[in-house]
């Protein structure tokens, strides 16, 4: 954690990735066969500054350009004094990953890549380079085999069991979702886990989403020396937008800046001018529950407070006031009765945001939607709101660019059903889903009981970005999805990942409330005039960074107090 907490960098597609070498080669930067052996070199010297001493490495290489970086990587760690197997395919590859097996046979042969060549010889380390980005529909037959074999291995210690490093990516994950190809979505079997995997340039969405940080283990983004400046042109056409993400460690590593000026926005939000008021940074205003539910919203409180926010107004009904009265003693609290009442409220235009849903209860959330949506106001809307919301006939009416929806997969798959399931599907359909949920389900599982009709589809998968760029431009408004990977997309930013992930991984945050308190901090970072998309991002990250600080044992109350601690490594 420091100053770069909200520095990002691009996350691509395989698409993405692709035009970017083509655009390299066709503007004479880089040959494909320099590319290659850089990335070959890259990865070899990965293993080498991990395991200093040579020893038995089995090299397993597959039909495209990621076996051609296999056979530099055997080449590299021949030299090197390692004792090299390789076992590969008899079909041609293409030019340069050709000119790579040729180099590496005057050094040594090529076996059959089987199970039982896997299993003859025993072997340190295992290096897969069957498939990278090129990967486009579920391994079959043998290779299938193989895959299968490294991953049970790897799960329960049977077979082959040395650690294995994977070139740009564990073969069989999609490096545009982060599932694996073939499988049931979620499940790991079919692609090996890697203990290193080095990719090259640019983290692709596969790595950060879903499977990808467990299948992939320690990730390292290998310069190779393609242009930095003027990124955006090889891009042009290609659909969809170029994604950011953000996590520590890849924001310390890499000097990419302000991305559209967001990152550095992001962090002068948080800081205060000496000589403004309280009204300066914001008025926000939260619609508490009835008796009983006050928990959720003072702790959505309190997080709004420590962000910054000037004023926190509590708003429970009448008779919860007395519940509200408890700590934090920073907190006003002023009854809310239902919808006049809040449009009475919120006539007074120094309340710049509002947060409903945090304990307020479904139906009071349901009575107060429209008002609260009809003033126009900044909004979050979370956990109660989110469900009031996908009960009305109308689900996404009135949402308006200045709201934030702040929803888990179950309250996501409530408002956008059949993003869900798309999301749940194994492969992007070629034609959508019947509207109908039945249909869809009925469509989806006819689907997935037909093997043949699954082994024809073609990648890449359907994403969580995806399905939240595609929410939020239904909604007409900044989505976040929460998860171990927080998505976020809105009209006015670029999609982004919040990495929870690799060594910026926040488990603790799977605990009752946290929730609670993310939402507050969006809120108190939208009273402070960040505006939906940002406020949504500072969320995402000071919440996994008040986590990482804490540690294990946190519990939801924790967050908003470790919040000044991670202020001061931000010097704000
Ligand atoms: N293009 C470039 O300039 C560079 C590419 N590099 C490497 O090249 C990789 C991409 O290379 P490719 O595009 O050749 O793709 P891959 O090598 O990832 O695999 C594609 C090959 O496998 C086949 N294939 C795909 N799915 C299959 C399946 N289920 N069963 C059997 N065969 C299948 C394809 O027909 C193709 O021949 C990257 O991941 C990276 O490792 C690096 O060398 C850096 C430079
Ligand atoms: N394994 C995890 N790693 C990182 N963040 C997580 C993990 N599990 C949950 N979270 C985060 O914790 C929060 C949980 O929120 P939510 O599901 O609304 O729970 P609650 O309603 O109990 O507050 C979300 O911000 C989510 O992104
Ligand atoms: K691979």
């Amino acid at each position: 954690m420091g100053k770069d907490l909200f520095a990002s960098r691009e996350l691509l597609t395989s698409a993405q990735m692709r035009a970017l070498e083509n655009h390299a080669m066709a503007t004479g930067l880089a040959t494909g066969l320099a590319l290659m052996e850089r990335a070959g070199a890259a990865v070899a010297q990965e293993i080498r500054l991990r395991w200093p001493v040579p020893g038995r490495v089995v090299v397993l290489c597959g039909p495209g350009n990621n076996g051609g970086d296999g056979y530099v990587v055997a080449r590299l760690l021949d030299e090197a004094g390692w004792q090299v197997r390789v076992l590969g395919l008899e079909t041609a590859p293409g030019p340069d990953a050709a000119e790579m097996k040729r180099r590496w046979r005057e050094r040594g042969g090529i076996e059959a890549l089987t199970v039982e060549g896997l299993r003859r010889e025993e072997a340190d380390l295992t290096v897969d380079a069957i498939f990278g980005t090129g990967l486009t529909r579920p391994p079959e037959g043998e290779i299938a085999a193989l895959l299968r074999d490294l991953g049970n291995a790897a799960r329960d210690g049977h077979a082959v069991s040395q650690p294995l490093v994977a070139v740009d990516a564990p073969s069989g994950l999609c490096l545009d979702s982060g599932a694996v190809l073939g499988a049931r979505r979620g499940a790991d079997a079919g692609a090996p886990h890697a203990r290193l995997t080095v990719t090259f340039d640019s983290p692709r969405r596969g790595h950060v989403l879903e499977l990808g940080p467990a299948l992939c283990g320690e990730l390292v983004i290998a310069d190779i020396g393609l242009a930095r400046q003027g990124r955006v042109a090889p891009f042009g056409a290609i659909a969809p937008p170029i994604a950011l993400m953000s996590g520590p460690r890849f924001a310390a590593e890499q000097a990419f800046e302000s991305h559209f000026g967001h990152d550095e926005l992001c962090r002068n939000l948080l800081t205060k001018s000496a000589t403004g008021h309280k009204f300066s940074h914001g008025h926000a205003l939260i619609l508490a529950g009835g008796l009983g539910q006050g928990g959720a919203a003072r702790l959505s409180a309190k997080a709004a407070l420590r962000v910054g926010a000037g004023l926190v107004t509590l708003a429970p009904p009448t008779e919860a006031l007395g519940e509200h009265a408890l700590p934090p003693d920073a907190l006003m609290r002023r009854a809310v009765d239902g919808p006049e009442d809040l449009l009475h409220r919120l006539e007074d235009k120094r309340i710049t945001a509002a947060l409903l849903g945090p304990g307020s209860g479904i139906e009071r959330a349901a009575a107060l939607l429209s008002a609260l949506l009809e003033t126009g106001r900044p909004t979050v809307l979370d956990a109660d709101a989110l469900t009031a919301l996908s009960r009305r006939a109308e689900p996404l009416a009135g949402l308006h660019p200045g709201c934030v929806l702040t929803p888990h997969l179950g309250e996501f798959a409530r408002l956008f059903p059949d993003l869900a399931e798309k999301l749940r599907g194994p492969v992007l359909p070629a034609s959508p889903p019947p509207e109908d949920m039945a249909a869809a389900l009925a469509w989806h599982a006819a689907l997935k009981a037909d093997q043949a009709a699954l082994a024809a589809m073609r990648g890449p998968l359907y994403s969580k970005l995806d399905a939240v760029c595609e929410a939020a431009a239904r909604a007409g408004c900044t989505v976040l999805l929460k998860g171990a990977d927080t998505v976020i997309a809105g009209p006015d930013g670029p999609p982004f990942v919040q990495a929870s992930s690799y060594d910026a991984a926040a488990p603790w945050l799977a605990t009752a409330g946290s929730g609670d308190v993310l939402a507050g901090i969006i809120l108190g970072a939208m009273a402070r005039g960040s505006g939906p998309y940002r406020g949504a991002r500072i969320g995402a990250a000071l919440h996994a960074a008040a986590a990482r600080s804490f540690g294990p044992g946190l519990i939801a109350d924790d967050l908003p107090d470790t919040l000044p601690k991670v202020f001061h490594t931000l010097a704000i």
